[in-house]
């Protein structure tokens, strides 16, 4: 791989993404306190695992996008230190809980029943140590890295680097998510059958 601008996208792909282990079946999230940490426990495989650029997602230090992929909320459990958890934005449709200890985000959970999403939450696997969780597919809310601070001008070199890491870059979700999106509207609508 040539990367000569250097760009970092996320430390868990910038060597090349790893594939994920079809029988895995989850692990535990610690946040960044040294000590005593927020843990939540992972009880399955996730799913649509990407990297995302919008300016909610949490991102480790000098990483341009977050690591994200959803899970059943049934299979989330916190295991200690809960109290330490503050939802980021209650207005956002993604209700984020941070560490308030390290700032970390240790998960995201949708309460609006109607949200086509509803009963996924939002996990960031790089805070489990275990191997074999999904590996990312496709990079999402590209555009969006601007928002955070990113200059315009190194968008064509960022672009290209997601693409020879072989993480198709949209500007929004990947057309498989905005199809999902698109088909619970019409059903709700009534453009298509419930
Ligand atoms: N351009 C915006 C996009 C934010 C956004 O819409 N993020 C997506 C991807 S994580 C989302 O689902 N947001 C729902 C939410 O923020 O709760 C930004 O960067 O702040
Ligand atoms: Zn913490
Ligand atoms: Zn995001």
């Amino acid at each position: 791989m040539t990367n000569p601008e250097g760009i970092r996208i996320h430390p868990a792909v910038d060597h090349g993404v790893k594939p994920g282990t079809p029988s895995f079946s989850g692990g535990v999230l610690c946040c960044h306190c040294a000590a005593d940490p927020v843990k939540v426990r992972i009880g399955a495989q996730t799913s649509h695992n990407h990297v995302c650029g919008c300016s909610k997602c949490w991102k480790p230090d000098g990483a341009i996008f977050s690591h994200v992929a959803v899970v059943s909320r049934n299979a989330v459990e916190i295991l200690q230190n809960g109290d330490r958890l503050e939802i980021v934005d209650g207005n956002a449709a993604i209700q984020r809980y941070r560490c308030c200890g390290c700032g970390v985000h240790m998960f995201g959970r949708i309460e609006n029943k109607d949200h086509p999403f509803y009963g996924l939450d939002f996990v960031h696997t790089e805070l489990s140590d275990a191997e074999g969780w999904s590996a990312p597919e496709f990079a999402a809310y590209v555009s969006s890295v601007i928002e955070c601070g990113v200059d315009p001008s190194r968008m064509d070199g960022i672009r290209s680097r997601l693409r020879e890491l072989g993480l198709e870059p949209y500007d929004v979700l990947s057309p498989a998510l905005m199809d999902a999106i698109a088909t619970h509207a019409a059903k709700r609508s009534g453009a298509l059958p419930a």
